[in-house]
């Protein structure tokens, strides 16, 4: 079995300051550490401070357009050419809040990839799917889209973030055995396809993760990290948070 490097990373949504990047750059830079990839999602107006503090960035979306009349919407190349790594694409607050689809969060994910960006595909149910026993139908659904329009192959150089919809912003986390049973229905979906890609995609799980639930969550044998909102904006929280994925608190 392939080892998956854990990956921590913290979407701010539309939150934060310039005063955070410096409370929370600090504090990310005492606690680096080689074996986890810690990424700062800030709002795309606070990306260069971000960079300046030597954390890895991404966005929180990306354009699926080149360059041109598209007023308001956020560049993959420029991105990129501002020191982002990493973008989120499917988020969803972007697929409900603004109505993305299935196709364009694919777009999405290819224009990232087309500008060396690398696209973290959030998937999820809402509560109701769940309670209809949806919940894999609905990611598959999700990941098929993209694996319909650009190969199986395109998922080497991505990340997949499962984020059940009714626990994000909740409190309501999912049990490590609720993701985990997600998060292997996922690989194992994917190795019928690839092994290779199904053994080494790195899977984040995300919502209403925190400093208390983070180590029970991570030690999950499917689970490779975290994507955290909320406890992403209070260093201490984080930085435990970004400790539990070392397994060393
Ligand atoms: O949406 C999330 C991260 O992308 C999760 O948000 P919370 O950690 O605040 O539940």
């Amino acid at each position: 079995m392939a080892q998956r490097k854990p990956i921590v990373a913290g979407n701010w949504k539309m939150n934060g300051s310039v005063e955070l990047v410096s409370e929370i750059g600090s504090a990310i830079n005492e606690c680096k550490n080689e074996q986890v990839d810690i990424i700062i999602f800030p709002p795309a107006p606070l990306l260069l401070k971000v960079v300046e503090f030597g954390i890895s960035v991404g966005t929180q979306t990306v354009s699926e357009f080149n360059s041109g009349a598209f007023t308001g919407e956020l560049s993959a190349e420029l991105a990129k050419q501002l020191g982002a790594t990493h973008t989120l694409v499917g988020h969803s607050e972007r697929r409900i809040i603004f109505g993305e689809s299935n196709e364009s969060v694919a777009d999405k994910f290819a224009k990232a990839q087309e500008n060396g960006l690398i696209p973290i595909l959030c998937v999820g149910e809402t509560e109701q799917q769940r309670d209809a026993q949806e919940t894999e139908m609905v990611v598959a659904e999700q990941i098929n889209a993209v694996i319909s329009k650009l190969g199986i192959a395109a998922l080497l150089n991505s990340v997949l973030a499962y984020e059940p919809v009714w626990a994000i912003g909740t409190g309501k986390t999912a049990t490590p055995e609720q993701a985990q049973a997600v998060h292997k229905f996922i690989r194992d979906m994917l190795s019928k396809q690839s092994e290779h890609v199904g053994d080494t995609l790195q899977i984040l799980y995300g919502g209403s993760v925190n400093d208390k639930n983070s180590k029970s969550l991570f030690i999950q044998p499917d689970i490779d990290g975290g994507l955290i909102g909320g406890a992403s904006l209070k260093a201490d929280a984080f930085v435990s948070i970004c400790n539990s994925a070392l397994g060393n608190v």
